[in-house]
């Protein structure tokens, strides 16, 4: 791709995530911090920079231990987004920014660096059911217009982004239900994601 990569995470307020992981024995607020934390640990070799956005400052102050800076963004997903893209926008004006969703515990850095070597333009990778978007990267310098959210897949490709599709499943397997953690499971967990679980599995 050429142009230095930044990417943007954005990171849920702990005690509010990952709602559709009820009804197990599963500790959400634990492992929506370790869904975050293997993800931006994954990333980090792929990007320049890496900001994530959260409120939440258990999650800043563990994300700070990993020399990685946070900022306090407004609320909702795709506001936090434009927010931190705005941020490293003005940082470099010709860099390629990206979004990089916080719940991809089995993420690999080269299938992550494979992805967006890949990208020609301002592109998107769709998470395995092919709806939601896992990555949305901009064209180098150019605007990211985030359309995070239900159908999000749809309304990138809608909106000129190109679908990233290729031997990379760990960046399509965000974790929503236990479902998708069972899946994300049989790829390989990240180390604290996998902490998490080992009491109860
Ligand atoms: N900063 C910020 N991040 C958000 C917000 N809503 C969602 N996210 C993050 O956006 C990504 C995708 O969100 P979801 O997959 O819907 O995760 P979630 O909201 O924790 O899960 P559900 O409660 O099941 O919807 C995850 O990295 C979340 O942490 C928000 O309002 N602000
Ligand atoms: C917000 C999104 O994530 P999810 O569908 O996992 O909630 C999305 O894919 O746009």
């Amino acid at each position: 791709m050429g142009a230095e990569v930044d990417l943007v995470v954005p990171v849920k307020t702990l005690d509010r995530a990952k709602s559709r992981l009820v009804g197990s024995r599963l500790d959400r607020p634990a492992l929506a911090l370790a869904f975050a934390l293997d993800t931006i640990a994954a990333a980090l070799p792929v990007a320049r920079r890496v900001l994530a956005v959260t409120s939440d400052p258990a999650v800043a102050l563990e994300l700070r231990a990993l020399g990685v800076e946070s900022a306090e963004g407004p609320e909702g997903l795709n506001e936090a987004l434009r927010f931190g893209a705005a941020v490293l926008r003005e940082r470099d004006p010709a860099s390629v920014v990206g979004a990089l969703q916080a719940d991809l515990p089995a993420l690999r850095t080269a299938e992550l660096a494979l992805a967006v070597a890949s990208a020609r333009g301002r592109a998107f990778c769709p998470d395995r059911q092919g709806t939601g978007t896992t990555l949305l990267l901009s064209e180098p310098g150019g605007s990211l217009e985030p359309s995070f959210g239900v159908g999000s897949a749809a309304a990138h490709a809608a909106s000129g982004a190109t679908a990233l599709v290729g031997p990379w499943p760990s960046l399509r397997h965000d974790v929503d239900t236990a479902e998708d953690l069972d899946l994300a499971g049989a790829l390989g967990l990240g180390p604290r994601t996998a902490a998490v679980l080992s009491p109860v599995c």
